[in-house]
């Protein structure tokens, strides 16, 4: 089964929301506290799907805030760098900083991350700065739900969102949960509601879905009879390395396995994930198979140091996929 989008558009893909920088321990293996050298990328969710999909061969533009500073200047030449349009990246004028994630490695699977996000520029994007001309030239506006949670983003986000359904653009509403960025799950729990309800394809870990019903151990089965009952009509449930599933409206239902690798740190999993999705998805692949895209850049990038260099292109996807397969016909 494919999924369908407005094909005569520029863009495929237009994602809003956070440009910021990663800092990832470059001695691995041990506390934060003790870890001396970092090394610096572009991160931020929406920015690392947009990465991940140009380097893939998409035509990827991005709605965001940038500081008026060294970091701001560091990300959006290096988005241009890879072939993003950066013509809608407005830059801040009050002051504002770019938002900063230190990443602590502990063990391939203890890694945490430590956000400095007070007043950042990104959360600054404001509605005026969001242009319909613009949103009406892409198949798919990407929306991170780091966005939603504070104003003037929050409604610049929400603006982006109306007029994307206004001109038959997709909205896929990638869930990426943040608690920190966040007063409360309950206020969380009501703006992932109300972007959810609206958005054609949903993507988010089975927590993700929780934080969003303000419910604790959530079933599949009741999250897509809720969504279903809205605009969604694709629905992606990710589960870690315990594999992901797709549900189609249709009734159709769709699981991959994650594949094995040697893990450097988890993080960086998610963005591969849905930007090798999309790409799949756009590129009129199987529904099925855009789920093992997604799957095997996750299984590329979680064995590498960072989220946004680390993204791979469609030979080395491919190539996994293929690796993988013989390994099952034989077994
Ligand atoms: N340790 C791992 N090894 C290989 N693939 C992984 C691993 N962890 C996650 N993945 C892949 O990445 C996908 C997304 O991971 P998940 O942890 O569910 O999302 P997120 O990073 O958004 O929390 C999974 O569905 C799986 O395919
Ligand atoms: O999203 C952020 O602000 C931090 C990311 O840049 C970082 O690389 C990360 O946490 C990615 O994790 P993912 O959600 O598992 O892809």
């Amino acid at each position: 089964m494919k999924y369908e989008f407005n094909n005569d558009r520029e863009f495929d893909v237009i994602a809003i929301g956070r440009a910021c920088i990663d800092l990832n321990a470059v001695e691995y293996n041990r506390p934060m506290e003790e870890t001396m050298t970092f090394s610096k990328y572009v991160g931020g969710s929406p920015a690392n799907i947009a990465i991940g999909s140009s380097k893939l061969g998409l035509k990827a533009g991005f709605i965001g805030k940038l500081a008026d500073d060294q970091h701001g200047r560091f990300i959006k030449s290096y988005m241009q760098g890879v072939g993003i349009d950066v013509s809608n990246m407005v830059v801040d004028t009050e002051g504002h900083k770019t938002g900063l994630a230190f990443t602590e490695i502990l063990s391939p699977d203890e890694c945490s991350i430590l956000m400095y996000r007070e007043d950042v520029a990104d959360l600054y994007l404001a509605p005026n700065e969001v242009n319909e001309d613009y949103i009406k030239q892409a198949k798919v506006l990407l929306i991170s739900g780091t966005a939603l949670a504070k104003s003037p983003s929050r409604e610049a986000t929400i603006k982006a969102v109306n007029l994307a359904k206004k001109n038959n653009v997709k909205v896929v509403f990638e869930l990426d949960y943040r608690p920190y960025t966040w007063k409360s799950k309950e206020e969380t729990a009501v703006y992932y509601a109300l972007v959810a309800e609206q958005s054609d394809v949903v993507i988010g870990t089975r927590d993700e879905y929780d934080v969003m019903e303000n419910i604790v151990d959530g079933k599949n089965e009741d999250t897509i009879n809720y969504l279903f009952s809205h605009q969604a009509d694709l629905l992606v449930i990710k589960h870690g390395v315990e594999g992901s599933y797709a549900y189609a409206k249709s009734g159709e239902v769709f699981k991959a396995q994650a594949y094995k690798t040697q893990v450097l740190k988890t993080f960086g999993a998610g963005d591969s994930y849905a930007s090798a999705f999309l790409y799949a998805l756009i590129s009129g692949k199987e529904i099925e198979t855009a789920l093992k895209y997604g799957s095997a850049s996750a299984s590329i990038v979680v064995s590498k140091h960072s989220s946004s260099e680390a993204m791979p292109n469609v030979e080395e996807i491919e190539a996994l996929i293929a690796k993988n397969e013989k390994i099952e016909a034989r077994s």
